[in-house]
């Protein structure tokens, strides 16, 4: 069961959460000397990252990374990437070291290898793994109904290219194995709808149909959820 932040307001949501990830990040610094965090993009983390670049920390010994992209190039504007130097990497946050999950490959499946690679080599466990969720229960690029969801959820590897069922662009994602090997997971639930699908998440059933349950439906790995109305 997550540890919830319920909050009327998403913006006061927002820089509760921002807050929450600055002690964290800035505890894994004093402790291992570096600290970890991969975001998910989309609409709902712009205010926490705005909010989390103007956090005091040692940013060089911060490295940010993705839950997932779109496989478009990175000053499209849908690109995961962007959201993150627009919004994070700004400021004191721009000396953080940022590892992308885009590459020069043709399309997702073409570029995972690559993207495998590059994800072994950061200090695992994470610190920080922060979903979103979409009204269908998706998070990361893990969908349901998606043709990839079934080895996202039991593959060993950290990545995986997959073709969203109604989204936009060829996406990477974590899989459940790199989302679970995070010492924390923060999850954004903003607004009536999603608040609707993380309680029928929650009352449990298979991870397939509502995916953000391969977090929910788990003790290893503390969660806790911003919700917001
Ligand atoms: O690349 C992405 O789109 C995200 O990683 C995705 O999993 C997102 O978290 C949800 O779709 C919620 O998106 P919103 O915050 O825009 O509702």
């Amino acid at each position: 069961m997550p540890t919830e932040h319920l909050f009327i307001d998403a913006a006061l949501a927002a820089s509760d959460m921002a807050r929450r990830i600055a002690v964290v990040l800035g505890d894994a610094i004093e402790t291992r000397g570096v600290a970890t965090i991969a975001l998910s993009g989309g609409r709902s983390p712009r205010p926490v990252l705005e909010a989390l670049s103007q956090a005091e920390l040692d940013w060089e010994k911060v490295i940010v990374t993705l839950v997932d992209e779109r496989w478009v190039a990175p000053d499209h504007a849908d690109s995961n990437e962007r959201l993150i130097r627009e919004t994070l990497l700004q400021g004191k946050a721009a000396k953080a070291r940022f590892v992308g999950m885009k590459n020069d490959a043709a399309d997702a499946y073409a570029g995972q290898a690559e993207c495998e690679a590059a994800f072994s080599r950061l200090p695992w466990p994470l610190d920080i793994v922060l979903l979103g969720m979409g009204e269908d229960g998706h998070t990361a690029s893990l969908f349901p109904q998606g043709d990839e969801l079934a080895d996202g959820l039991s593959t060993s590897a950290l990545t995986l290219a997959a073709t969203p069922p109604a989204a936009p662009h060829q996406r990477m994602s974590m899989t459940a194995k790199a989302i679970l090997s995070s010492r924390h997971i923060f999850l954004q639930i903003g607004g009536p709808a999603k608040k609707s699908v993380y309680d029928r998440a929650l009352a449990g059933g298979p991870v397939e149909e509502l995916p953000i349950r391969l977090a929910l439906n788990q003790n290893a790995v503390s969660v806790e959820a911003w919700i917001s109305e």
